[in-house]
């Protein structure tokens, strides 16, 4: 198979120093305004990677949920392959890319645990069989390789929380990746592309700079 035959011209909309927002977050809601109009699909979805203390690295989707000051949120099992990584190395980063537009936002900083009330009020939020669904999913562990097994659990959960609610999991909830370099990647012609990378400085300001493509 020849994946170099797949090649595709990039005709981003230049972007430059002066029109980014001075708070990268302000700037990130911005471009995502512009992604949920252009982006059929889930714009929200962002590759994840995290690592644990011996190096070794795992990327994953996941979907955002909200944006803040402090940074994005995003749902998750505590006792998966991530949260397992993050308990031990909360460092963590993550990409997105809205090709319609020809931009990609990488984001690098460390997780924290989003407060109870967060996580409850999110998990009360999803439908009724997502919930049953969150709650049956030992969610990275091995489990055995008929369907049938999960798909027992599920019913048998489902019958049981079918007039009340479904318990919020104790292993289940949020995680704020509070930013500490966020880069704004805006494709162009002949590969020439924009690159603007935010550092948070001490003080709290953030420093920009322009990268080569
Ligand atoms: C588009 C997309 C969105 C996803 N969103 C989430 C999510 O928000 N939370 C989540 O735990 N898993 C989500 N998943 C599943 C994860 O990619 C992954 O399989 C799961 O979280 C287990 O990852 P881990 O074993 O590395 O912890 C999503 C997958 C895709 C393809």
């Amino acid at each position: 198979m020849n994946l170099e035959e797949k090649k595709r011209e990039y005709f981003g909309t230049p972007l430059s120093f002066e029109e980014l927002d001075p708070n990268p977050l302000q700037q990130f809601a911005k471009w995502y305004e512009a992604a949920l109009q252009a982006e059929p699909l889930e714009p929200n979805a962002v590759a994840l990677a995290t690592s644990n203390l011996r190096g070794e690295s795992r990327v994953r989707y996941v979907l955002l949920k909200g944006i803040d000051e402090r940074g994005f949120l995003f749902f998750t099992n505590y006792s998966s392959i991530k949260g397992k990584h993050l308990e031990e190395n909360p460092k963590a980063s993550f990409a997105c890319y809205w090709p319609t537009l020809y931009r990609q936002v990488c984001v690098s900083g460390r997780c924290e645990k989003s407060s109870p009330e967060t996580s409850f009020n999110y998990f009360q939020s999803r439908p009724f069989l997502s919930r049953v669904a969150a709650y049956t999913s030992p969610q990275s562990q091995p489990v055995p390789k008929e369907r049938a097994y999960l798909e027992n659990l599920f019913n048998q959960n489902r019958l049981r929380f079918e007039s009340g609610d479904v318990p919020m999991p104790e292993n289940w909830g949020g995680y704020w990746l509070i930013p500490e370099t966020i880069e704004f990647w805006q494709g162009r012609e002949n590969r020439f592309h924009d690159r603007f990378v935010y550092f948070k400085e001490a003080g709290g300001q953030w420093r920009i700079e322009r990268l080569a493509p």
